[in-house]
């Protein structure tokens, strides 16, 4: 299978890498060179296939990376000749896109997390009503490699994309906080941050295991009395469960 790439950015690259880590050959890998030089160091890096131009694109399936604006635009120009399918992770409506493709060529959407890099991302995808079952299987196929797919409705696409996508940054910021606090009372940085990174993959990983609800994560940590729950109650006074749902809020505008 041959997959193509449209924009080297940061979700661009991250795919590359997956695929990469999951043993797709570098030379099934075509990427358009980019006037700010992103692809052509990719491509030199990973040894993949640099192509000048959407025309040589001739592959199974061609992503595309780049901001939702340069969309409509990077379609019309494949439409002139690309028959295979093309996946949006940068939106597009499936209807208008689909109806507008010849040559057989097919739109289909995903919003992937960054950790698709390492084999460990999310995809939720979106079909048109009308697309094919084998279609359907050979792009999940393809994001299995890289993670867990949710086959979701279009319009629920925005939602999952966010609490898939965003909120890495989210807690991102919540981490560095979390660390910065440590180092406040006096740990120093490296301790902080490494204990920090597994707190979250231990919590994780034992909320997974155990199948908790996620309410149930904070009652496992906190004693009657104790240090945990004067912390949640801070928590709760300083608004950031609120926060984080204006996070969403704002993330779905
Ligand atoms: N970063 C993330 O976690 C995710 C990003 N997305 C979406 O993917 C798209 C790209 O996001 P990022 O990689 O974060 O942005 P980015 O800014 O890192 O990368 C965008 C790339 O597209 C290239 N580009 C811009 N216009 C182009 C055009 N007309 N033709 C070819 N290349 C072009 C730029 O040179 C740049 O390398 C956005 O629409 C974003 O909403 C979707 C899911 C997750
Ligand atoms: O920041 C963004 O717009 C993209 C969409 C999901 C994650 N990153």
């Amino acid at each position: 299978m041959k997959i193509g790439l449209i924009g080297a950015g940061r979700i661009g690259s991250a795919l590359v890498k997956g695929l990469l880590k999951a043993q797709i050959e570098p030379d099934d890998i075509f990427v358009l060179q980019s006037r700010r030089q992103t692809a052509q160091k990719l491509a030199q890096q990973y040894h993949l296939n640099l192509v000048a131009d959407t025309a040589q694109l001739q592959c199974d399936i061609v992503i595309i990376a780049i901001p939702g604006s340069a969309v409509a635009q990077v379609v019309k120009k494949l439409n002139q000749t690309y028959a295979g399918l093309i996946v949006s992770f940068a939106g597009g409506d499936l209807q208008v896109m689909n109806q507008s493709l010849q040559h057989g060529a097919r739109f289909i959407k995903a919003v992937p997390n960054t950790a698709i890099e390492i084999g460990q991302g999310i995809v939720p995808l979106s079909f048109a009503a009308d697309e094919s079952a084998a279609n359907k299987q050979l792009i999940q196929d393809l994001f299995h490699k890289v993670g867990q797919v949710y086959v979701v409705p279009e319009e629920q696409l925005g939602i999952y994309g966010t609490i898939a996508g965003c909120t890495p940054a989210y807690v991102g910021v919540m981490l560095e906080a979390l660390s910065d606090a440590g180092v406040l009372h006096g740990m120093n940085r490296e301790d902080s941050r490494a204990i920090i990174l597994q707190m979250l993959a231990g919590t994780a990983q034992l909320a997974q295991e155990e199948n908790m609800a996620l309410s149930s994560i904070k009652d496992y940590s906190a004693t009657p009395g104790g240090s945990t729950i004067r912390g949640v109650a801070a928590l709760e006074e300083f608004g950031a469960r609120n926060a984080f749902i204006q996070a969403v809020n704002a993330s779905e505008k």
